[in-house]
């Protein structure tokens, strides 16, 4: 039996962060949520996410099919950003009681149920689908896809005249779609969000067309395919989306586009000019299946249009329609999920970078997507570029939109802030878990790996590369992979030395040994070491470096500065001339194609008194473009106070400590470390909204690496605010360990979590959530001890901390009753005398 399900929308969802996750979630950000369907325990689908939302709207449809009525559905709730480890909450109800409560209302509310706790109210509608209606769907598709275009041809009967018609099907077929596809191509920059899969679209079609010209024989299929393609741009026509004027119909456009490059590729492939190799009998097969997702996926579309349904309906029916079919495939799900759990993962900083604004970067994004759609053997695209040129922002968009096309799109970057751990097995790892989500052969051989062999993951590097991701790859059931598939690694740079070069050579020496399908993304500054070897693989690695100096640049930069600015005006509703005309072209100019300092520039006058600011900026003489040093200067200046040398003095420990702690810490934590006046740190930071991203009581975090570059080094940054990274070290561990002796006098304090949390001691990790309570700044302080504190203190401090933590782990030890494992605080404690001490986001 078949049933139709709705997820309409989730009524106010409440819920608050849990301390641990903090550091994973941008401040005062509300969730982003999304749901998973599971039926009889087996995942089935999965929702799009809704972002920044308590009450989310999805209006996500799909089909389910299950033997009996007597199934359970369960709808378990997520937040992206919290991982899927972890649901917030679900419902549970079978699908009988959902059908009798649907009957009544349309759409029936579920509790979200978190243990008692009710979290929110889930939205859902359950219809069945009868078999006439699923059998009459089928049969007007069949029909309407078999119309013959050229009836007297098929008619004629003549050997190999089938042939022909579906060469000639074919060819009008692309025709017709590249008619219509051409002029938005040309209209290009008009329509940048769409212009990049429009073109790329327009350029693989156009190579088909052209080898299909004169090949005798063409699958029947394809020439269905190609129609459906055709019927759709016709009714997409008349629908008047094609000349695209408002942002839905844009939208309604991008989603046609991104569709039709999937299709020009896959016709691409399947005549044998594009990324598959041999095909054989399973390939055929494959081919065949995805074929008919593709043209239901058009014919869906066509449907969706002329019915006029909003766009985001569309798009979503295209992502649920790719993944339900996977899912659908992979009933072993459950039990993958538990090897590939075993996997290490890259740990992320809690800020993702930005998207491009719309409209910027269309040139580079363009070149970029057409370059990921053409098979080579160069497999990897270096893009290299100064501080603050936007590579990051970049990196995003691309990752984003592949990950959109559900090209696997992973984004894995670095900062410099990050935990230790982040080594080349994390980023090995990160991809081959990455990968189980294109196909289910791959996931399979994988799982079956790390079932067979559990310590494949402690192999050395070559091993594990081996047989966790070539050799699932290129095995003979996974030949069939219609790439591009796309990695993008960000910011290469700011991994800290010892590991920047084993994954650097990670992706120097191996990357070029998987399929072509596989393509890689890699942003960093122009870094030496990574150039050299990078360089020595002419053969698979493209370099690129970013010119800030370029047109596209500059015009990029023109069109962001203009729309900040256009932002402000309406935020403090401004007056129409405001700002003045030649404002805009002096920023330009002033930026020199730094889109940091074009950033940084309007977050100084998007504050306080913006036409004060910007009026203050422009009479600022500038002494070359670019110059990112004056700017910060200005920006630490417009707290008046930096005269006075104790108030430097101050302010310049509260910066050191957001600078150099590698958990980013709240104004209190700073002040008590410190020992400041209570308020001081939150009154330096008001004024730093330009620089540093901050809210009263929350964590504070640069707001770019670059403002970091420029406090620590003496020759740019002025003396009164100059950050000396090993005084202010020592300074930072004294403040510590002052603090930490004040804090236990009075908490029951907590045991390092990276200690314990591999802890074999039974109970032990529950024991410790429960206690989860006591001082975060005390957390930190340990934490803070045991990362950095031997790097910048004498061996006398060390020692007496490492003693003095003993003492501490037997105090916990006792708290926790477990006191009899004195063996393994030992152990404990061995573990913190061999750490190796230079995991310090600076060079001492
Ligand atoms: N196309 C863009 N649209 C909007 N904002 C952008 C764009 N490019 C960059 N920015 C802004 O400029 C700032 C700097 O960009 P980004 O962090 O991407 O530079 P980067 O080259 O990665 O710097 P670094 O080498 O220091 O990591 C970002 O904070 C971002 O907000």
């Amino acid at each position: 039996m078949s049933y139709s399900l709705l997820i309409q929308s989730a009524e106010k969802i409440d819920w608050k962060p849990l301390r641990r996750d903090l550091r994973k979630l941008k401040i005062g950000s509300k969730p982003d949520l999304y749901v998973k369907i599971y039926q009889n325990e087996h995942e089935t689908i999965t929702t799009h996410i809704e972002r920044d939302q308590f009450s989310p709207k999805w209006n996500f449809n799909c089909d389910l099919s299950a033997v009996s009525a007597l199934h359970t559905l369960t709808f378990r709730l997520y937040h992206d950003a919290l991982g899927p480890d972890e649901d917030l909450g679900h419902a549970e109800v079978s699908i009988a009681m959902l059908l009798d409560m649907c009957k009544a209302s349309e759409v029936t509310k579920l509790d979200i149920k978190h243990g008692s706790k009710i979290r929110g109210r889930l939205l859902v509608r359950l219809t069945k689908i009868s078999l006439d209606q699923a059998v009459q769907n089928a049969a007007d598709a069949l029909s309407e896809l078999s119309k013959p275009t050229r009836p007297e041809l098929i008619a004629s009967g003549v050997k190999g005249a089938v042939d022909t018609a579906d060469r000639i099907k074919l060819t009008d077929a692309l025709e017709g779609v590249l008619s219509i596809l051409e002029p938005i191509v040309k209209v290009g920059d008009e329509l940048t969000k769409i212009h990049p899969y429009a073109n790329a679209a327009w350029k693989i079609l156009t190579s088909v067309y052209n080898a299909v010209k004169n090949e005798r024989e063409v699958d029947e299929n394809i020439s269905k395919l190609a129609a459906a393609m055709a019927e759709l741009y016709s009714s997409a026509k008349n629908a008047g989306i094609i000349d695209a004027k408002t942002a839905s119909l844009q939208e309604s456009l991008r989603a046609i586009t991104m569709l039709t490059l999937e299709c020009g590729n896959f016709i691409r492939n399947y005549q044998g000019h594009g990324f598959w190799g041999r095909l054989n009998e399973t390939v055929l097969r494959d081919a065949g299946q995805q074929m008919d997702e593709l043209t239901a996926r058009l014919r869906d579309l066509r449907s969706s249009l002329t019915s006029k349904v909003a766009i985001q309906s569309l798009s979503i029916s295209i992502q649920s329609l790719r993944i339900s079919a996977e899912i659908q495939r992979d009933i072993q799900g459950l039990v993958h999920s538990e090897y590939l759990q075993t996997l290490r993962k890259i740990a992320a900083p809690g800020q993702s970078p930005n998207k491009c604004l719309s409209g910027t970067r269309g040139h580079i994004i363009t070149w970029i997507v057409e370059w990921f759609f053409t098979p080579s053997d160069t497999n990897i695209f270096w893009l290299s570029g100064v501080a603050g040129s936007g590579k990051s922002t970049l990196a995003m968009s691309i990752s984003e939109s592949f990950r959109a096309q559900q090209r696997l799109g992973r984004l894995i970057y670095f900062r410099r802030n990050l935990p230790a751990g982040n080594d080349s097995i994390a980023v090995l790892h990160e991809i081959v878990y990455g990968i189980t989500g294109i196909n289910v052969e791959i996931k399979r051989s994988i799982c079956a790996k790390l079932a067979q062999d559990p310590n494949i993951i402690n192999a050395p590097l070559e091993t594990q590369f081996e047989e966790l991701l070539l050799a699932p790859l290129t095995s003979a059931n996974t030949q069939f992979l219609c790439g591009p598939y796309v990695v993008v690694i960000d910011a290469l740079d700011e991994c800290p030395d010892e590991t920047r070069t084993s994954i650097t050579a990670l992706i120097a020496n191996y990357f070029h040994k998987l399929p072509s399908a596989f393509r890689f993304l890699i942003t960093s500054r122009p870094d030496p070491g990574i150039a050299e070897l990078f360089r020595s693989r002419p053969h698979s690695i493209l370099e690129h470096a970013l010119d800030i100096k370029s047109k596209e640049t500059e015009t990029d930069i023109h069109l962001y500065i203009r729309s900040r600015l256009q932002d402000v005006r309406a935020r403090y509703r401004l007056s129409d001339n405001w700002p003045p005309p030649q404002a805009i072209g002096r920023l330009v100019e002033d930026a020199g194609g730094l889109f940091i300092w074009a950033a940084t520039a309007l977050n100084l006058v998007s504050g306080f008194d913006p036409q004060g600011r910007l009026e203050n900026l422009l009479e600022h003489p500038f002494s070359s473009s670019g110059d990112l040093d004056q700017l910060y200067t200005i920006a630490l200046q417009t707290n008046p106070d930096w005269q006075d040398r104790t108030f430097s003095q101050m302010a310049t420990k509260v910066l050191g400590a957001i600078i150099l702690a590698k958990d980013s810490l709240t104004d209190d934590m700073i002040d008590k470390l410190f020992n400041l006046n209570t308020g001081f740190s939150a009154r330096l930071l008001q004024y730093l909204g330009s620089v540093v991203q901050w809210s009263k009581g929350q964590p504070a975090r640069p707001l770019h690496a670059t403002f970091g570059d420029f406090l620590t080094n003496q020759t740019r940054c002025p003396p009164s605010c100059f950050i000396d990274v090993q005084a202010m070290s020592t300074l930072l561990a004294l403040g510590c360990l002052r603090t930490l002796h004040k804090e236990l006098r009075f908490n029951i304090c907590q045991i390092p979590s990276s200690y314990l949390l591999n802890s074999e001691i039974p109970g032990l990790q529950k024991r410790i959530r429960e206690l989860e309570i006591s001082s975060p700044l005390l957390i930190y302080s340990v934490q803070f001890w045991a990362d950095h504190l031997s790097m910048a203190t004498p061996d006398e401090i060390l020692l007496s901390l490492q003693n003095f933590l003993f003492e501490r782990f037997l105090y916990w030890l006792e708290v926790l009753s477990v006191r009899n494992q004195v063996g393994w605080a030992q152990r404990s404690l061995e573990t913190v005398r061999n750490t190796t001490w230079v995991s310090f986001p600076y060079p001492l």
